[in-house]
């Protein structure tokens, strides 16, 4: 196994790696250090998902089981890049792609009837959604931005949008029959199984057996009302009209990969609530499922001309509706994966409340959250703005944040026990002791789910935001409300923890509404603080504060303190930026900032020196952290436009200000000796680079593939220059 594992993802990070790790595979081979690779990009996880269709030279190897097993041991060093967790529509279009390119994998199976394709489904539906992070993240979250990182920010402050008192932007949730408002929660006193039933006057189905939890876990239960949900949405849309704001819905249809499709569908079938009563039976024979967005549901009903016209006609009494690409008519509601609520709320605020409407026009918005468990920080930071105008970023602190997230933890490891019920009864949570933990009344399309905390995980979280608060000595605050009943729960671990280790005086604990309230008060005075929450507002938080204070979140350090003792770097808190893809493909302009790869390779060097007392690592992550340095004070972070340097040229510039690093440090001779001439020729050969680097601009160029680009014609397009390349090696 290699030292470091760096893995291979999809879309703009993956591009990335294709100009970045040749460098970081030279730099680091010359202090012995290895660095592999292993495959979780979508494609890769396919291909490793059904050998038996594939010629022997195609077959893949399951890289995410085998990093999966990696990162329960102290040996692991891994850095993770963002990857693709897809929606159907996502993974259709892999799989065509795919079978274009001769891979003889079966079809994603719609309706599986025969074993085969019940199979396919099978594995099919185990590679949607996030099925990689969860995997990995065998640790609790620490994501903050690096110092250096931050006073960029406050040096060289990026464009807000304005805020007015008057804007029309608002939050809307349900009123109840959510999650929040039925959940119920406790704390198991011994190892227990539990199964999940539902019982009624047809006698009692068996949801889920087996289910197991190690004593101390937090085990919730919670459903939301679908009566409730279709209500709501029909209320939203109609409120949406009268005000003259645009239509929005935020979800997490990919991380919460079974709950948020079925709403994600709820709204679709709201929206067009009136045709999917006329032509049920049509549209039904179509395969319409509302669950895979509204581009699906036009594709396939696009040569029926009466529905057609009906849709144009809904579509017309309807309010204008928030959209992805206006210039393609892709709205809000077409695809699941498209509007994703840690990055759109974000982007929505920082540009003053502002989303696109269908006339290519920035107009105030309505922005439907369903549930109330984490709207409210939302809600809260719109009216934090409302009153008090945009943030500057000049003078903002930082929040940085402590998440509770190892082993699944809370809503994000729900999934195997979320169901939509199939007819109304009383879904049981039956211990094996015959103890009855949970019970709801539920009706006919409810979404029900439990979801659980494990102790030592909890334990882990609380312990590592002592840690962190001893190092900044700043304000701490615990995101939890002791009037939410998971909250309550582990607010009861919280306390005794805090006391034993006489430091309850050092931490807070405040609900999400109250504690998004204090931490914008805190950073706006210039002050900063530790948001320690669990694992959705882990995502969002660090969506959240860093777009707001740095412009976006790909440039925060994001480090998993594996519990088993490894170390897991993600890079960014952000995504994989699908847009950056497209503008590569139509201009040769990579706009994709590597600073985060840049961050999490500086603390995966030194914490490779620290387990294995391997002092070349340590100098070799002393100098990432002065070759990132570089780029900030120099300005050599990628440019949006096209004929500006991109991400190619600041890899150029990565790489010579860490060799000058490396060539100008006393700490190993041996490097400082090997590094000396590789910065002579990389300052020598400025020009010549940089020119290849700006020739290949403009031009639209072929990657062979999107899912699964072509390696040899990737590289081309990543590694344009020759002069570059051959120092390089
Ligand atoms: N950890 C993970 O593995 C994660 C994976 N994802 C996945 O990523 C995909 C896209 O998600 P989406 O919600 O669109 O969010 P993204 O974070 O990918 O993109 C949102 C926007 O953020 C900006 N951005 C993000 N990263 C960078 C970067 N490194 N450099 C410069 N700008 C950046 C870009 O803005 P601009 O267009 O203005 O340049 C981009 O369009 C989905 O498939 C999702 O599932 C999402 C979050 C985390
Ligand atoms: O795994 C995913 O789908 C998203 C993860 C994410 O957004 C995050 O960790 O911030
Ligand atoms: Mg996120």
């Amino acid at each position: 196994m290699s030292d470091i594992i760096y893995t291979k993802v999809d879309e703009a990070p993956e591009l990335a790696s294709a100009s970045l790790l040749p460098i970081i595979q030279s730099f680091a081979a010359a202090a012995g250090v290895s660095v592999g690779t292993k495959d979780i990009s979508l494609a890769g996880r396919i291909l490793a998902a059904f050998p038996e269709h594939l010629k022997e030279d195609q077959r893949q190897s399951d890289d995410l089981a085998e990093l999966g097993r990696l990162v329960k041991t102290a040996e692991a060093n891994v850095i993770k890049l963002p990857n693709i967790s897809a929606s159907v529509p996502q993974l259709v279009a892999a799989i065509k792609e795919l079978q274009s390119q001769g891979y003889a994998i079966p079809d994603y199976p719609e309706a599986p009837a025969t074993d085969a394709e019940k199979d396919a489904r099978a594995k099919y539906d185990a590679l949607k959604g996030s099925a990689v992070n969860p995997v990995l993240r065998e640790g609790n979250s620490d994501r903050r931005a690096a110092k250096a990182v931050k006073s960029f920010a406050q040096n060289n402050p990026h464009r807000m949008g304005d805020w007015t008192a008057d804007s029309k932007t608002h939050v809307s949730s349900m009123s109840g029959g959510d999650f929040f408002s039925n959940e119920v929660s406790a704390t198991l006193d011994k190892d227990t199984t539990a199964k999940i039933v539902l019982v009624s006057d047809e006698g009692e189905t068996v949801l889920k057996e087996g289910v197991s939890y190690p004593a101390g876990t937090v085990v919730d239960a919670t459903f939301m009302s679908a009566a409730a949900l279709k209500a709501f949405l029909a209320e939203q849309i109609e409120a949406t009209k009268d005000e003259g704001t645009l239509f929005s819905l935020h979800m997490k249809a990919t991380m919460m990969k079974v709950s948020d499709p079925i709403i994600f569908g709820h709204a679709v079938k709201a929206f067009l609530a009136p045709v999917f009563e006329k032509h049920a039976a049509a549209m039904a024979d179509l395969g319409v499922n509302p669950n895979a967005g509204l581009g699906d549901l036009l594709a396939r009903v696009k040569d029926n001309a009466a529905i057609m016209a009906d849709i144009d006609a809904c579509m017309a009494a309807r309010p204008p509706m928030y959209m992805v690409d206006s210039d393609k008519g892709i709205t809000n509601l077409h695809v699941s994966s498209d509007v994703i609520i840690d990055a759109s709320m974000p982007a929505l605020i920082r540009a003053g409340g502002k989303g696109w409407g269908p006339d290519g026009k920035e107009s105030d918005t309505n922005c439907v959250i369903p549930d109330n468990s984490y709207a409210p920080v939302y809600d809260e930071t719109i009216k934090f703005f409302k009153e008090n105008g945009k943030l500057n970023p000049a003078t903002a602190g930082t929040v940085q944040n402590i998440g509770l997230m190892a082993q699944k933890a809370e809503e994000y490891g729900s999934h195997p026990t979320t169901f939509e019920i199939p007819h109304a009864g009383t879904v049981k949570m039956i211990l094996d002791d015959g103890t009855v933990l949970h019970e709801h009344k539920v009706e006919a399309g409810d979404i029900w789910r439990s979801a659980s905390a494990r102790k030592a995980p909890i334990e882990d979280w609380v312990n590592l935001a002592i840690d962190r608060q001893k190092a900044e000595g700043c304000r701490a605050i615990f995101w939890l409300d002791a009037d939410r009943a998971h909250d309550a729960e582990l607010i009861a671990y919280v306390t005794p923890i805090l006391e034993a280790k006489g430091v309850a005086d050092k931490f807070e604990i405040m609900a999400p509404r109250e504690a998004t309230r204090a931490s914008f008060e805190t950073i706006t005075k210039g002050e900063n603080t530790i948001a320690i929450t669990g694992n959705v507002l882990r995502d969002y938080l660090t969506d959240l504060f860093p777009i707001l204070e740095l412009a976006t979140s790909a440039k925060m350090l994001s480090i998993v303190k594996l519990m088993n003792g490894g170390g897991l770097f993600e890079t960014g808190a952000g995504g994989s930026a699908p847009k950056h893809v497209q503008q590569l493909v139509e201009q040769n302009h990579l706009r994709w900032d590597s600073l985060g790869e840049f961050c999490a390779l500086g603390e995966s060097l030194t914490f490779l020196a620290d387990v294995k007392s391997n002092e070349k690592a340590r100098v070799l992550g002393k100098a990432v952290d002065a070759a990132t340095q570089g780029i900030l004070d120099n300005g050599r972070s990628p440019s949006r436009k096209v004929g500006e340097p991109d991400n190619r040229d600041s890899h150029y510039w990565f790489a010579r200000y860490w060799a000058e690093a490396l060539a100008a440090q006393s700490d190993d001779a041996e490097l400082a000796k090997h590094f000396g001439p590789i910065a002579e020729a990389l300052a020598a050969n400025e020009a010549a680079i940089l020119s290849e680097l700006a020739a290949v601009q403009g031009p639209a160029v072929d990657l062979g593939g999107y899912y699964k680009t072509d390696a040899a014609k990737t590289a081309a397009v990543m590694r344009p220059s020759k002069t570059l390349n051959d120092i390089i090696g």
